[in-house]
């Protein structure tokens, strides 16, 4: 196997990190600065047929999921699906327009992809008609955070996410990642943010323990390095090992996925829920778990979360909300984030305390997950 020798160089059409402090990727709000600056107001959209009781951008893209997507614009987000630059906005009938940057490929093929990422397939307001209807806490909350949906994401590229995320806040989980990020193919800039295609297997083993730990990993380095070693290590390839998971039950893909270093179950259930089809996955951590035993298993409240009481925790889960349950625990999941519960009424709040801050909506968030 070819060891890390190669230093991180990036290709031609690759430009080089700015000369900021580690981990600091900033807008560019200069456009001399960087001359492929893409100017959204120059290109076309393309209406979705997509609404937004199905796809609510601010509650889908900036909420845990992924750390990949920027807001470009007030109700507007920017990432990269494959090797696709694509903006989204919301029209003002709520409706959702996509907006292909680079893209050489048919309309028609992107929109395909586009829509897999997105999980079109999935009909959000059956799933929470449904959950409505078997738990009032549900009901009670779907109406503030319509829109909210489970994202069909790359499983390396969430793998990788999520090692980041252990542990960590979004804003710096944010800047990890796009540090990893700016390893793969430079796709342009939108709004000042520089966008880039996931770095494949291959080039993210270019990068050494000792520098992720420069540009401030943490332990997190050697997860990351030796989670790429063990992918590569696979007969038949890492990516298609992980993408195989997507055929087998849920255990047996948390697993597998728990062979990886720096991935516990929490990490693992997250990458299921948000890549592997397992829509019945429950991340599990101290905030969940504050959720459940106050709305699910009261029986359990007051006690601490112990690795065994994971599948409690699940299972309650399962029980109320069926084989979409993962969809069910990202909308409790939101309404706890600091962004969120500023907006819900206060009798709807799991834990009484302090009313949060009102945030701004375009105003990323730092809260800690
Ligand atoms: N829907 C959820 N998103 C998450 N992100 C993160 O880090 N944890 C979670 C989670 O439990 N649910």
């Amino acid at each position: 196997m070819k060891k890390r020798s190669r230093p991180i160089s990036h290709p031609p059409s690759t430009p080089p990190p700015s000369s900021s402090p580690p981990l600091k990727s900033k807008p560019i709000s200069n456009s001399i600065k960087n001359p492929k600056r893409t100017l959204l107001t120059s290109l076309n959209w393309v209406p979705l047929n997509i609404s937004k009781s199905e796809l609510f951008l601010p509650l889908t893209f900036p909420t845990g999921q992924t750390f990949r997507w920027k807001q470009t614009g007030p109700l507007q987000f920017t990432g990269v699906v494959g090797s696709h630059l694509v903006s989204l906005k919301h029209l003002d009938n709520g409706d959702i327009a996509a907006c292909f940057h680079t893209s050489k490929d048919d309309l028609f093929d992107v929109k395909l992809i586009l829509f897999d990422f997105l999980n079109v397939g999935i009909c959000l307001s059956e799933l929470w008609e449904v959950f409505s209807g078997s738990d009032s806490r549900f009901a009670q909350l779907a109406p503030y955070l319509g829109g909210a949906r489970v994202l069909r994401q790359d499983p390396l590229e969430c793998l990788v996410q999520f090692i980041c995320s252990s542990n960590n806040n979004i804003k710096r989980i944010t800047q990890m990642v796009d540090f990893v990020s700016s390893l793969g193919v430079y796709l342009g800039t939108v709004e000042g943010f520089r966008f880039y295609e996931f770095p494949s297997l291959d080039r993210l083993s270019d990068v050494s323990e000792q520098e992720l730990r420069v540009a401030g990993f943490g332990y997190r380095a050697k997860y990351i390095t030796r989670t790429v070693d063990a992918l590569r290590a696979k007969p038949g390839g890492g990516v298609e090992w992980l993408a195989s998971l997507r055929d087998l039950d849920l255990q047996m893909a948390i697993d597998a996925l728990t062979t990886l270093p720096g991935v516990g179950p929490k990490v693992a259930a997250c990458v299921a829920l948000f890549s592997l089809d397992q829509h019945h996955a429950i991340p599990v951590d101290t905030h969940v778990w504050q959720i459940a035993t106050t709305h699910l298993i009261p029986e359990l409240a007051g006690t601490r979360l112990t690795p065994k009481l994971y599948g409690r925790v699940a299972e309650a889960f399962v029980g109320k909300y069926g084989k979409y349950a993962g969809w069910a625990q990202t909308l409790l999941f939101i309404a706890e984030l600091p962004s969120q519960k500023a907006l819900l009424p206060s009798i709807l709040w799991t834990t009484a305390e302090k009313k949060p801050s009102k945030p701004k909506r375009s105003k990323k968030n730092v809260e800690d997950i």
